[in-house]
């Protein structure tokens, strides 16, 4: 399976969101030939760039982002995972939400992100939490979708993992002073989960955090098959499918998980 993962320059100084969309929508279209292609979290805003939240909220159903990565994903003719938007979810507040699209250009699945992420402020105060944990199965592969925050969660991979996911999506926007965890982080949930983790971030700086870059596809061995540096750049690689059956097989660790272990 042939994937794209597009590590975007996030500056809004730089560049309005309408701007970024089209510009975005012509970086989708030239991947053509690849199965399918990840973008970052928020990348219109910024997943920094909180007081614009409100203002940049849209539908997934038909806001602009949508419209136009839905085209792009047709025009490409590929599985589009076109990373998250803010969410107008009306009564419910705003969410952080994922989209995929199938080659046909149609929205197939969405994922509100679970754990959100900024404490006291930014996010965590501005949004609503997602409950539930999604997969979508692709002709090749079954992912499981999680953003950013998410990837300190193993609890949520596990989940995932049990529903079948085989290669772990996580569209980000983290912060350069943090690289080293995510690093780490996708390393780890790639050799605990047994799956490929297909982690893609954005470069830039927006609400004053530096973003890390960095994007990286690692095995379900935990090796790192490809990473990006700190500016924007994309990623192209193919994966080995039945590595994850394979590796499963023969070092069966998930098969040994002892599940409520009480602690004393
Ligand atoms: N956008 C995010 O979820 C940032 C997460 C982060 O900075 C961290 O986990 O560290």
């Amino acid at each position: 399976m042939r994937v794209s993962l597009i590590q975007l320059a996030v500056d809004p100084a730089a560049e309005s969101p309408d701007e970024r969309r089209e510009r975005v929508a012509g970086l989708v279209r030239a991947e053509r030939g690849s199965d399918l292609v990840v973008l970052p979290e928020l990348w219109t805003t910024g997943a920094f760039a909180s007081p614009h939240f409100l203002h940049e909220a849209e539908s997934p159903a038909d806001g602009p982002t949508s419209r136009l990565m839905s085209a792009a994903a047709r025009d490409a003719g590929v599985w589009l995972h076109a990373g998250s938007i803010i969410e107008q979810g009306g009564e419910d507040g705003l969410f952080n939400t994922s989209l995929v699209f199938d080659p046909s250009g149609k929205l197939v699945r969405t994922y509100r992100k679970i754990h959100l992420f900024g404490f006291d402020e930014g996010e965590a105060v501005l949004m609503t939490a997602g409950r539930e944990p999604v997969t979508l199965a692709l002709p090749e592969t079954v992912i499981g979708l999680a953003t950013c925050y998410d990837l300190r969660f193993p609890e949520l991979f596990r989940a995932l993992v049990d529903a079948g996911a085989e290669t772990l999506v996580v569209p980000a926007g983290w912060p350069a002073a943090r690289r080293a965890h995510w690093t780490l982080l996708a390393q780890a949930r790639a050799v605990e989960d047994q799956a490929y983790v297909l982690a893609v971030g954005t470069a830039g700086t927006n609400g004053g955090v530096e973003q890390a870059g960095y994007s990286i596809a690692v095995d379900p061995w935990g090796e790192v098959l490809a990473e990006a540096g700190a500016e924007e750049e994309i990623l192209r690689l193919d994966l080995d499918m039945e590595r994850v059956a394979r590796t499963r097989k023969e070092f069966p660790a998930l098969r040994n998980r002892v599940l409520g272990v009480p602690c004393s």
